[in-house]
């Protein structure tokens, strides 16, 4: 089943040049996505629709088959539950002045969840591999790797049905960047996973399935084994000649 739809988005910021051309993008329900492309092809551009920052030119965005009714205030709450993104930077999307406990569960009071709270956080800083007692610290007190495990925590505590990483690991250095792909691919295996970035070595390490953006245009996508082994397109082959030998991953 197909969870996310793109059909046939455009999208424009100003009437004088288009961004993204005749998108189409389906996220099938309990694949990890990956969509690759160099800096400026479009990428944050295509989260901000998904997310409902920006609305398509023209075009359908369908989530679980039916289009997006960001109007609407319960749709929205719902959406929002069933979408949670993870940014790159592990400074500044964590509040330094409010425990980690706290942090974690605002997706929890910001969309009223009922329930235990501090279990809720709990259950989440263990499925990132963190102690129940980093909820009682400061962000400052975890390193950039730590961090980004409590942004993940934030992300995942709702149960959402997507979760979307843009840039996810592009901050973390090479080390901890293999232990958050890690982290990454066992939460794709109990939910769906949409994995933004302009590294097609991680993203192939990662992604059961891989969508190529070049200049705002997706100019190839299917099953990553199929991607790496025969690219079509010349794009596809240029970004796949830039990565870094790099054996552990592939
Ligand atoms: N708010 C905006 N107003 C006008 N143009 C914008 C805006 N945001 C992005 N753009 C333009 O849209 C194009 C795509 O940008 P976008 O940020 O989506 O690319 P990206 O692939 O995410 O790149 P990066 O990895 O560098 O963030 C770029 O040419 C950019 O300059």
């Amino acid at each position: 089943m197909s969870l996310l739809e793109l059909r046939n988005v455009d999208f424009s910021y100003s009437a004088n040049r288009q961004i993204l051309h005749d998108i189409n993008l389906t996220v099938t329900a309990g694949r990890s996505v990956g969509l690759v492309g160099e800096s400026g092809s479009g990428k944050s551009t295509i989260i901000k629709q998904v997310l409902g920052l920006a609305r398509p030119t023209s075009g359908d965005i369908l989530f679980e088959g039916a289009p997006l009714d960001l109007g609407r205030r319960s749709f929205l709450r719902g959406y929002r539950r069933s979408v949670q993104p993870v940014y790159q930077d592990p400074y500044s999307s964590l509040d330094p002045r409010q425990k980690v406990g706290s942090i974690i569960a605002e997706p929890l009071r910001a969309l009223g969840i009922p329930g235990d709270r501090s279990q809720k956080v709990a259950e989440a800083l263990a499925s990132v591999g963190l102690p129940a007692d980093a909820a009682d610290r400061y962000p400052h007190a975890f390193s950039g790797g730590q961090r980004q495990r409590i942004a993940i925590a934030r992300a995942i505590v709702p149960g959402p049905k997507l979760l979307l990483a843009d840039e996810a690991v592009s901050a973390l250095d090479l080390s901890t960047r293999v232990l958050i792909v890690d982290l990454f691919k066992e939460l794709a295996a109990s939910m769906t996973l949409l994995f933004v970035s302009h590294d097609i070595g991680v993203v192939a390490a990662l992604c059961d399935d891989i969508m190529i953006l070049d200049r705002g245009r997706i100019v190839e996508s299917g099953p990553t084994a199929g991607i790496l082994a025969n690219p079509q397109h010349g794009y596809t082959r240029k970004l796949l000649g830039s990565i870094p030998r790099m054996p552990a991953w592939m």
